[in-house]
């Protein structure tokens, strides 16, 4: 049996700001930063020691991983950052505002380019202000310019296979400190959903979730540690 806490970004600057984010650098807010820290206080209230911690390469995920250790007193622990555990790449909406984007477009075209399983948002002008081509994070490598979250999980799963999983089932206990839709995309992954059920899995800033794993990684049980901030979770079989 072995633990695995998925924890989201505490709220960045962006999430106050009601903009489309994705792969922009955003930092946390003293909010998020606040959550980060209660993030830790949960996680060492119920015992949890990881032995490793998988992060994104975007700083509000890795600064809320560090943050949770540092206040769960957790020293020692591996880290290991990878761009495959990125937010999902948000394309052309990148930077906007989501609520004039739904005044604009309409709620319901909004709400298929967030949620729904397949359909990416249109793709980022490669002349955009937010174009990742230079960046030095992602030299060499096939990233997106659009992504929905099947794209993203079809860029989590491989790194998952190889490096997330051999560790689970090595009996270690492993903390993933990401995005609401890299972490929907593990979610939907580990407690076998459709693409209909994943649409109305919401993830909450920097609320641990606390998932016990058997022999084989299926859940036997999962539960939000902050249970006043919990968001509905998957039925276990
Ligand atoms: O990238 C973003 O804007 C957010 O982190 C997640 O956005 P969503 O709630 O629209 O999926």
């Amino acid at each position: 049996m072995s633990r695995l806490i998925l924890l989201r970004h505490g709220q960045s600057q962006w999430n106050l700001e009601n903009r489309f984010t994705g792969w922009v650098d955003v930092d946390l807010t003293a909010e998020g930063e606040a959550q980060a820290r209660r993030g830790g206080e949960l996680i060492a209230e119920a015992g949890f020691k990881p032995s490793v911690l998988f992060t994104s390469v975007l700083t509000r995920a890795m600064r809320t991983g560090d943050m949770a250790l540092e206040s769960a007193g957790l020293k020692d622990v591996e880290v290991i950052k990878d761009w495959r555990l990125n937010e999902r790449h948000y394309g052309g909406l990148t930077g906007l505002d989501k609520a004039e984007t739904a005044a604009k477009h309409g709620e319901d075209q909004v709400k298929v380019w967030r949620r729904s399983y397949d359909v990416p948002p249109p793709p980022l002008d490669a002349d955009s202000e937010y174009s990742f081509a230079n960046d030095p994070r992602y030299v060499g490598k096939d990233i997106p310019n659009t992504e929905s979250l099947k794209t993203t999980l079809d860029r989590v799963q491989p790194y998952w296979d190889a490096e997330i999983e051999p560790r689970l089932k090595g009996g270690e206990d492993v903390m993933i400190a990401a995005h609401g839709n890299s972490l929907r995309a593990i979610v939907k992954l580990l407690f076998g959903l459709s693409d209909e059920e994943i649409i109305d899995v919401e993830i909450p800033t920097s609320n641990p979730l606390d998932v016990e794993l058997d022999a084989n990684l299926k859940p036997v049980s999962a539960r939000y540690l902050d249970a006043s901030r919990a968001k509905p979770l998957p039925q276990i079989a």
